[in-house]
């Protein structure tokens, strides 16, 4: 893309008043109903640790807002099962047996069960000061039901589980509960169960669960060249914010852009266009986790096809994001040029958890699902090599690499 082109396109999109990204999946933040009172405690007085101590009988525990390691395991589930609001589950979405048992159960009414994890590690994928644990609850949900919606499932329930250093305050995973139970009730599931132990740094793992309502699953690997190359959701918001929040922390991201910030904190994935996509036909499908070109290359290898991505639909998003480059360029006084920032967001930031999909020729003439929109074309492989290009040429790198 060529400056000229460029500022053309600013010219055109600055006289749309809202983000090219549909409102509907870039807002955030939704007030949490409020949490049931906590049930009373249990009368347990003689904790695990004190059956290796004969006669040594230990207090019960006081009922304070402290640390997870003064309170006890069970008053900590209590209190975390009290602020996910379990039994509120929506109507018809409830397990068959819930928290409290050995295990769940959970009803496979299609007989097949689509099952997906992600583990977020405090320090690597959240921080504790620049997101609250609402935000971490809500973005555990959100890209764990991203990848069931993503097969074309829906989802029938979550398990929980948690790693927290003993110093934790238990409000810091009352709060994780409210942001997980306030994300369940958005899309009409559930935690069904989970696990809770000590570790070094707080963990937050959600395994989802799903359910394909009798259709095939969207596998990665079904495009074919002549597929028409389309997006539910947003691409390099949450890299935005995450930027905003490494150059000046988040009093510089809310002032600058609290819709980025949010987006960042508690992304809201088009989790419904899965199921839509596969009812329409989608040929392959995954939620950018990693970043367009790392995720879009995934589809192209798995299919053996080239993506390619209009550079119009490209200049939208990288102009969305001029605001924000900006202030980071300023804050962090380099002379990075802001448009290679915002466009580096676009390309290779991940945890958007919008849905990549290939459709059918006839399927885009009659109508893409909603809130699907054509980025571009699937093409046929070149030289053998599975890549993903803007306008035929420029190759789209970048993107998210745990070990990297
Ligand atoms: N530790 C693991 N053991 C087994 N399979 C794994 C492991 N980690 C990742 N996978 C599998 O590898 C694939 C890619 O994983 P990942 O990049 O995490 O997917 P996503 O971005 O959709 O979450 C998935 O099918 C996942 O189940
Ligand atoms: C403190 C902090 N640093 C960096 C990031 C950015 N980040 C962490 S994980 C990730 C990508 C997705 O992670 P991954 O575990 O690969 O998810 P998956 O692809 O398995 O869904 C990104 C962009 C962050 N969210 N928080
Ligand atoms: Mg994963």
């Amino acid at each position: 893309m060529t400056p000229s082109r460029s500022a053309s396109a600013a010219a055109t999109w600055s006289a749309r008043p809202t983000s090219v990204c549909t409102s509907t999946y870039a807002s955030t933040t939704t007030a949490a109903p409020p949490t049931p009172a906590p049930p009373a405690p249990s009368p347990a007085v003689v904790t695990e640790r004190s059956r290796y101590l004969p006669r040594v009988v230990s207090r019960r525990p006081e009922r304070d807002s402290g640390a997870v390691g003064r309170l006890g395991e069970a008053e900590v589930l209590t209190r975390l099962l009290a602020a996910l609001g379990v039994t509120g589950a929506p109507a018809g979405t409830a397990p068959l047996v819930g928290p409290g048992d050995d295990a769940a159960l959970v009803a496979a009414p299609d007989a097949r069960v689509v099952a997906t994890t992600d583990l977020l590690v405090e320090g690597r994928d959240f921080r504790t000061d620049w997101s609250s644990g609402d935000d971490v609850g809500a973005k555990a949900v959100a890209q764990n039901l991203a990848d069931v919606a993503a097969m074309g499932a829906v989802p029938t329930g979550l398990l929980l589980t948690v790693g927290a250093p003993p110093e934790t305050p238990v409000a810091w995973l009352e709060d994780l509960g409210r942001g997980v139970g306030a994300a369940c009730r958005r899309w009409g599931t559930s935690v069904v169960g989970g696990d809770l132990s000590g570790s070094s740094e707080l963990l937050v793992s959600i395994t989802a669960l799903g359910d394909l309502q009798g259709r095939a699953p969207v596998l990665r690997g079904g495009a074919s060249p002549g597929d028409v190359l389309a997006l539910a959701g947003c691409v390099g918001r949450s890299a935005a914010g995450l930027a905003l929040l490494s150059a000046g922390g988040p009093a510089l991201a809310a002032e600058v852009a609290p819709e980025l910030l949010a987006a960042h904190r508690s992304p809201v994935p088009p989790v419904e266009a899965g199921p839509a996509a596969a009812r329409a036909g989608a040929t392959a499908m995954l939620d950018v986790s990693d970043g367009l070109g790392v995720d879009g290359r995934r589809i192209a290898a798995a299919s053996g096809v080239h993506l390619d991505v209009d550079s119009w639909w490209e200049d939208q998003h990288v102009l969305d994001l001029l605001g924000a480059a900006r202030a980071v360029v300023r804050r962090l006084a380099r002379d990075d040029d802001e448009q290679v920032l915002a466009r580096s967001w676009v390309r290779g930031g991940g945890e958007d958890h919008a849905l990549l999909a290939a459709f059918p020729p006839e399927v885009a003439e009659r109508g893409l699902p909603e809130p699907f929109v054509r980025i571009g074309e699937v093409l046929p492989v070149r030289e053998g090599w599975p890549a993903v290009t803007v306008n035929g040429d420029v190759e789209v790198v970048g993107g998210w690499d745990v070990y990297a």
